[in-house]
């Protein structure tokens, strides 16, 4: 039917009345929110509003961080509690990769870059590393910018390209969710604009959370924004409705660039 309306998305990450502390300082306050698979999620909002501490609580990397405690709620991914005490984080973390700010390739090869975790895992036949990092380096989009130089450091490579192989190296292991840490804010123009071009053609295959002080960015690349303020989450929406008809009052002010 012409005007059937297709399918809704499925939640992949649903997180659900969260309160999160780090030591007596509450940094999360009743986040409720789904994003949906295939979809890429952009989190904007004022510096120290939260947007980091949530995307590092979908992989459980604020675990690392001594203070931090959740006060009430949960996040799952995929239906699983990702804070059930069962859970293996290492497990979560290669279902759900990350991508920080700062580009930080090992002081290793390109190829022994992206099948990182692989060893890790134990994976050494030869065959399957060398498929994983043909695969790896094409989605990530530097395979015809590094074939012929996979053996050279990867800190021989241009800031952008660092960042392609960092996330070459996540795509590696499999996961099914890409965390992503402002990976443009040390980049020029040039290579912003090829990462945006990754992320683009990445969701056909990934779920994608960026967090971005980009406003322009987080419209170029996201079909969803979500706007925190003061740790709490203002709106979230269709990008396009964000922009161009945001709700809130605080959501206008800040993408009109009264604040912030
Ligand atoms: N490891 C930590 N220990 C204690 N407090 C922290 C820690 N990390 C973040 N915070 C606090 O939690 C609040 C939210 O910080 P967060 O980094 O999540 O904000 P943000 O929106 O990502 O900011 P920015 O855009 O500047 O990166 C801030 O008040 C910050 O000071």
């Amino acid at each position: 039917m012409a005007n059937e309306k297709p399918e809704p998305k499925r939640p992949l990450i649903r997180v659900s009345d969260f309160d999160f502390y780090y030591g007596e300082k509450q940094a999360l306050f009743d986040i409720n929110m789904d994003m949906r698979e295939n979809e890429v999620t952009a989190f904007i909002g004022p510096s120290g509003c939260g947007k980091s501490t949530l995307l590092r609580c979908i992989n459980r990397m604020n675990d690392l961080v001594e203070v931090a405690r959740i006060g009430r709620g949960k996040i799952e991914v995929n239906g699983a509690d990702i804070y059930d005490p069962r859970v293996d984080t290492i497990e979560l973390r290669k279902r759900v990769g990350m991508v920080f700010q700062k580009s930080n390739p090992f002081p290793k090869s390109i190829y022994e870059n992206v099948i990182y975790g692989l060893r890790i895992q134990g994976i050494n036949k030869k065959s399957t590393l060398d498929e994983a990092v043909e695969r790896c380096l094409k989605g990530a989009a530097l395979w015809d910018e590094v074939k012929d130089r996979l053996d050279t450091s990867g800190l021989s490579l241009s800031g952008g390209q660092q960042q392609r192989l960092c996330i070459a190296r996540a795509l590696a292991v499999e996961p099914d969710i890409l965390l992503m840490d402002e990976p443009c804010s040390a980049l020029d123009p040039v290579a912003t604009a090829k990462v945006e071009e990754l992320i683009h053609s990445l969701k056909s295959e990934y779920t994608i959370v960026i967090v971005t002080h980009n406003m322009q960015q987080a419209a170029r690349v996201s079909d969803k924004t979500a706007f925190f303020y003061l740790g709490k989450l203002i709106e979230m929406a269709k990008t396009d409705q964000i922009f161009m008809s945001p709700k809130n009052e605080q959501t206008e002010a800040y993408i009109s660039g009264r604040f912030g």
